[in-house]
């Protein structure tokens, strides 16, 4: 691991998707303050989410990771994080009884402010204005003042970060989350939807099963919280180098901001600033990996990312698409495989499926997300490798942003609740709907 001066290796390395900002000196003084703030997460959580992330790799957990495209400092309340952690914990749930796994709960939570762009413009009637970069950065209104880089934000990315972390851990730890609770947290929603009602009979079996342990003696207070960690992508540097800090027992970097970060598929050069940077952290870390992705780029990222072998480490993170996933994914784990690494993989049935709605709405079809998984959980039984895990995006809200589902929305709904500030997220339902599909994928493999 690195020396403090070795962390700022990456300045003299290319970085994309950075964002201009208008006055270096209000960055500087910026990032100067939140160099002095208290960290987020601490590194023995940090330590310990490697160790769960090791059980998957070793094929005996599961990983159930998601949340927003991109967060935004209105959503860092109360109903909007409850909701998400709600469903997150439904799914989770489902995954646990039905598939009978341990599933390590990582929310794309608590510090998803910051995207890249495939365009640097977006252009409405004539007008073109800088695109959002996430809240850390701009704002989504489509005016010059709110698309203006403002290093403000990055502050109070941090403060929001702060505000939901807390109520992820008051939820999660404080009762909300307590496995007697199975049906309090499908009370909105039984009546409403044939997931809700699916969800329903399998909290009717978790009761039973409860009893039936309390009779059996077991202590019934071992369900009341959850082990929940937050992760977001490793974006902007400036921001992650300042939440940097070296750990007083072991010396070592820990990047605080958030226990899991991860590496995006426009950023994941060998020889780029946030290869060099995440390789010096000690938090586990993961790559996203799309379909040009080939395997002499998957050993060299092993080689750079975790050249000890260090189980939990490293998690890649494959987003194929539903078209591609059968044939450009088995020659990556096929050599990761001969290498001996050993590498958590996760599932991301998002981002290679995302097409545009004549309508103009960015969409995803659920027949696409699940064809993807079903396609990972193939190829990793044809090959005897373990399916590690989902990466969704997704909110505890009935929006209607992606297409199918069983309570199907059709394109001409999309703009019914067309809510996020970047790419289409699963609504409560199509989410239930994946989990139980992957509980029965897992189940079979
Ligand atoms: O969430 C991922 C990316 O930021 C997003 O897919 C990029 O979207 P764009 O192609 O509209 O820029
Ligand atoms: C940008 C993202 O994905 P990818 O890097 O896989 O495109 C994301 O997960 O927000």
């Amino acid at each position: 691991m690195s020396t403090t001066n070795e962390l700022d290796v990456w300045r003299g390395l290319p970085a994309l998707q950075q964002p201009q900002w208008d006055d270096p000196a209000e960055v500087r003084a910026v990032v100067e303050e939140l160099a002095q703030l208290p960290p987020l997460v601490f590194a023995g959580e940090c330590d310990q989410l490697r160790e769960r992330l090791a059980d998957v790799a070793r094929g005996e957990a599961f990983v159930l990771q998601g949340g927003d495209c991109a967060e935004t400092f209105a959503g860092s309340n109360a109903d909007a994080v409850r909701n998400k952690l709600k469903t997150l914990l439904q799914m989770a749930v489902v995954l646990t009884y039905a598939a009978s796994v341990p599933v390590v709960k990582i929310g794309r939570m608590a510090g998803q402010f910051a995207k890249p762009r495939s365009k640097p413009g977006e252009a409405r009637d004539g007008v073109e204005l800088p695109a959002y970069r996430g809240d850390m950065v701009n704002g989504l209104e489509f005016t010059p003042e709110a698309r203006r880089n403002d290093p403000r934000r990055l502050l109070r990315a941090y403060h929001a970060s702060a505000v939901t972390l807390n109520l992820c851990r008051a939820f999660t730890k404080g009762g909300y989350a307590d496995l007697r609770q199975v049906h309090r947290w499908n009370q909105d929603f039984v009546a409403q939807s044939p997931a809700g009602r699916r969800y329903e009979r399998l909290a009717g079996e978790i009761d039973r099963a409860l009893t039936f342990m309390k009779a059996c003696g077991a202590n019934p207070d071992e369900f009341h919280g959850v082990e929940f960690y937050s992760s977001h992508e490793a974006l902007l540097l400036e921001y992650e180098r300042a939440l940097t800090r070296v750990d007083s027992l072991s010396g070592l970097p820990y990047d605080v901001s958030a226990h899991f970060l991860w590496i995006g598929e426009r950023t994941r050069q060998l020889d780029g600033a946030h290869v060099d940077f995440l390789s010096r952290i000690r938090n586990p870390i993961g790559v996203k990996l799309g379909p040009t992705t080939s395997p002499d780029d998957a050993l060299a990222l092993i080689e750079k990312l975790n050249p000890a072998g260090e189980p939990g480490r490293l998690t890649f993170v494959t987003r194929m698409g539903a078209g591609r996933v059968r044939d450009a994914l088995p020659p990556l784990i096929e050599k990761v495989r001969q290498s001996g690494a050993p590498v958590a993989w996760i599932c991301d049935p998002m981002h290679g499926n995302t097409f545009e709605a004549p309508s103009g709405h960015k969409t995803r079809r659920v027949d696409d997300v699940l064809d993807e998984v079903a396609g990972f959980f193939e190829v990793h039984r044809a090959l005897g490798t373990h399916p590690g895990g989902i990466h969704i995006e997704f909110t505890g809200d009935d929006v209607t942003e992606c297409v199918g589902g069983g309570h199907p929305i059709v394109e001409g709904d999309l703009h019914q609740r067309y809510e996020t500030a970047c790419d289409p997220r699963l609504n409560r339902g199509q989410s239930l709907d994946l989990a139980f599909m992957v509980a029965e994928l897992y189940r079979k493999s």
